[in-house]
């Protein structure tokens, strides 16, 4: 059987972040992509020019269209906006007994641009952390929702993670991909009586554009058949994988976005001569346009 998996996010017109690398990632997992949109936002790899909140009653109004006719298996939040969609949301996942729900608490931009106003903390950390399954903030994210001003290291990521758990996410996965001396890229997951290290090289790329957002997508998509553990250290070599192929892709001029299909497109030319039967042939999309400039 498939697995159905909600993003409850807002977009990116570049296709790097948001929704649409949450339906690439679901997509890349195995799972059917269904995406609830919050905030219509302007951006690029370069950075956020402005953006529009949805009307927090319709936000709701979406929710309710997919719980109201598909079995739903899996939630991620991302993009929320502000406090009156995020107590929407709440308040709609509550009513629809929604589970394994992923959220990512993002306010920041890469680019530093900010994407939360800042009533939102306090309803993020009441409202949405306590339904969440397993919240993945980064270090930034996790200095404001505890409020504090922490100098990073993967000791202050311990007692990081254990402070955040007490915010009542049943899981904390503490990305650490903003500790940039360490030549590993090291989270931490925190959960009932564990603490998991999950480390890769750090790879030198700025094609960096959604990697929480893919993370945090991966493991939705993997949580309706997988233990949490499980998740998250697949998704997190999905996600090191996408990394590793974004210069592949050549799109924009900033924060390039991951290559959420780098497995597939390799397969691409193969399956597509099979399926026609013309033959082993080299006129992909990848290899006809790919790199045109
Ligand atoms: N340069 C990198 N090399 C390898 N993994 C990275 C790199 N940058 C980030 N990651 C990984 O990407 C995921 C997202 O991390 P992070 O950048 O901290 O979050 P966010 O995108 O929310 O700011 C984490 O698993 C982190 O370890
Ligand atoms: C709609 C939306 N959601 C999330 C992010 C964060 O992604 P990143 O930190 O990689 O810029 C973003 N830029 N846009």
């Amino acid at each position: 059987m498939t697995m159905n998996i909600l993003s409850i996010a807002g977009t990116d017109p570049t296709g790097g972040a948001g929704i649409h690398a949450d339906i690439k990632a679901f997509s890349a997992m195995g799972g059917y992509a269904m995406a609830a949109i919050t905030a219509v936002v302007a951006q690029n790899t370069r950075g956020v020019r402005s953006f529009v909140a949805l009307d927090p009653s319709f936000v709701g109004d979406q929710i309710d269209a997919v719980f109201d006719d598909v079995r739903v298996d899996a939630v991620k939040i991302g993009m929320v906006a502000n406090a009156r969609i995020v107590e929407t949301i709440a308040q709609r996942l509550y009513a629809h007994r929604a589970g394994n729900i992923v959220l990512d608490p993002v306010m920041v931009a890469k680019s530093g641009d900010h994407l939360l106003e800042p009533d939102a903390v306090a309803a993020i950390s009441e409202l949405l952390v306590p339904l969440a399954t397993v919240t993945t903030p980064n270090l930034p994210e996790a200095d404001v929702l505890l409020g504090t001003d922490a100098k990073w290291s993967l000791d202050a990521m311990r007692t990081s993670a254990v402070e955040l758990r007490q915010l009542g996410s049943e899981w904390i996965l503490l990305k650490g991909g903003h500790l940039h001396g360490s030549a590993q890229s090291v989270d931490l997951l925190h959960g009932p009586q564990t603490t998991i290290e999950l480390s890769a090289p750090r790879i030198r790329t700025r094609s960096d554009h959604g990697t929480g957002c893919t993370l945090s997508a991966a493991i939705a998509a993997l949580l309706p058949t997988c233990s949490v553990e499980d998740s998250a250290r697949m998704a997190k070599a999905y996600l090191h994988g996408a990394l590793a192929a974004s210069e592949d892709l050549d799109v924009g001029h900033g924060h390039g976005p991951l290559h959420h299909f780098h497995q597939l497109w390799r397969e691409l030319p193969r399956s597509l001569a099979e399926l026609s039967g013309t033959g082993e042939t080299t006129t992909t999309q990848s290899a006809e346009h790919g790199n045109s400039r």
